[in-house]
């Protein structure tokens, strides 16, 4: 396993190390004790798993509100996404910014989110899973969201024809937190 810092301090990728052969591929997808190494000593609780339908769903930007707040690490079992995590952390001096990566089945990358960032994500192709684990329980009470066009996050969606749910199309903008 592999880690490569991102352009927001605390959100970084993962890299499995892949092992193929004949019969396809193996890898270790998550290790507590390689991830301790490599500085991420997050105890995840819940796994949660997606599947969208169509290409250009978007589900996001969510988060919970503490004491419920979620540290996530996202993968892909099939299709692909464009993961995005949005630091909403009122004291950093990245507030506001975000980060963007691509996962897929077949990159196998893995993105660690912690507490204080807003996550969304864009299906790059129809009948994309994602998997990802959290260190908080689900609370239905704390749960968030920011609308994923809020202008003053602009961000580039590489999507334009997009599916939300009824929740998601009702999300406040940024500055109305
Ligand atoms: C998130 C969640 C939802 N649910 C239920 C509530 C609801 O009836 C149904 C669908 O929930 P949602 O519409 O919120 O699902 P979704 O839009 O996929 O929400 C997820 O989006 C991504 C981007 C995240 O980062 C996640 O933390 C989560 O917020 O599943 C749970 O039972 N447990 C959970 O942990």
């Amino acid at each position: 396993m592999q880690r490569y810092d991102t352009a927001l301090d605390g959100v970084f990728v993962l890299e499995p190390t892949i092992f193929t052969d004949p019969r396809g591929f193996f890898m270790e997808s998550y290790h507590q004790e390689r991830l301790l190494e490599l500085g991420l000593d997050t105890i995840f609780v819940q796994d949660n798993h997606s599947l969208s339908v169509q290409e250009g769903t978007i589900r996001g930007l969510h988060y919970q509100e503490a004491p419920c707040a979620q540290a996530k690490l996202i993968r892909v079992l099939h299709g692909s996404i464009w993961d995005v995590a949005v630091d909403i952390r009122p004291d950093s001096s990245t507030y506001g910014q975000y980060v963007a990566v691509t996962l897929s089945a077949v990159n196998k990358k893995q993105l660690y989110i912690p507490h204080g960032f807003a996550h969304g994500f864009c299906t790059l192709e129809p009948h994309t899973e994602v998997l990802y684990k959290v260190d908080a329980y689900y609370a239905p009470a704390l749960d968030r969201g920011i609308r994923w066009d809020d202008p003053m996050l602009a961000i580039p969606w590489p999507r334009t024809d997009v599916l939300l749910s009824n929740k998601d199309r009702q999300l406040p903008y940024l500055s109305e937190l």
